[in-house]
């Protein structure tokens, strides 16, 4: 084991993880295996949630290690098949410290009648996002075509990076959110569902 693993700051680590998936079950936005959750270690590397489980019901032992190229420290570990989106936002930008990824019936479904964004204006709870000050502009969330090759999908994700205040959603998929900490990323993930279901509301009654 790791020396990383043995530490109160590995523990803090998990336990915030396994609270946000806790969190983000409870509005239904990690359906079955879905989603992927990941805070950035004071050593550099990442804690992020193993492939493949249900994020709702997380133990310990359902958060991984993995370094800045995505790879498990330890040998044999799965880390989430979608590791790299997360390994791409913590090298672009140090300040961040969670990235968290669900598949919410809003995100899923405006994204696959969307263009290459969704703009979200007018809404008061704009204001969530770093840089908003008033519900009278509009927050441009782009929109990436899904992609299996995970690699790939980084390349398509990389020019709009810096640029997207309120985090990106793919395609038939869901979103991608962070923040410097689990606390912010969450609140900003909150905001963007919120804003999405509103605008999904907005659409059925024909507006
Ligand atoms: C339930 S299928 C969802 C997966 O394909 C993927 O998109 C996902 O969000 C979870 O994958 P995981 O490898 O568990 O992190
Ligand atoms: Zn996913």
């Amino acid at each position: 084991m790791d020396q990383m693993t043995k530490t109160g700051l590995w523990v803090d680590a998990v336990q915030d993880i396994i609270a946000a998936g806790r969190r983000m079950d409870r509005f239904g936005w990690v359906p079955a295996t879905a989603g992927n959750i990941s805070r950035r270690l004071p050593d550099g590397r990442i804690a992020i949630t193993r492939s493949g489980g249900h994020k709702g019901f997380l133990a310990p032992d359902g958060v991984i290690e993995v370094g800045m190229d995505g790879r498990a420290v330890q040998p044999g570990d799965r880390p989430s098949a979608e590791t790299l989106l997360h390994c791409q936002l913590y090298a672009h930008d140090p300040a961040i410290g969670a990235v968290l990824h669900g598949h919410s019936v809003a995100s899923t479904v405006l994204s696959m009648a969307a263009g290459d964004a969704i703009t979200l204006s007018d809404y008061e709870v704009q204001k969530v996002f770093a840089g908003q000050t008033t519900h009278d502009a509009s927050v441009r969330v782009p929109v990436f075509d899904n992609d299996q090759d995970i690699a790939r999908l980084c390349t398509v994700v990389a020019p709009e990076l810096g640029r997207m205040p309120a985090g990106y959603v793919i395609r038939g998929h869901g979103v991608y959110v962070w923040g410097a900490t689990m606390d912010v990323a969450l609140a900003r993930l909150e905001g963007l569902e919120f804003l999405l279901a509103c605008e999904l509301e907005k659409r059925k009654l024909g507006r």
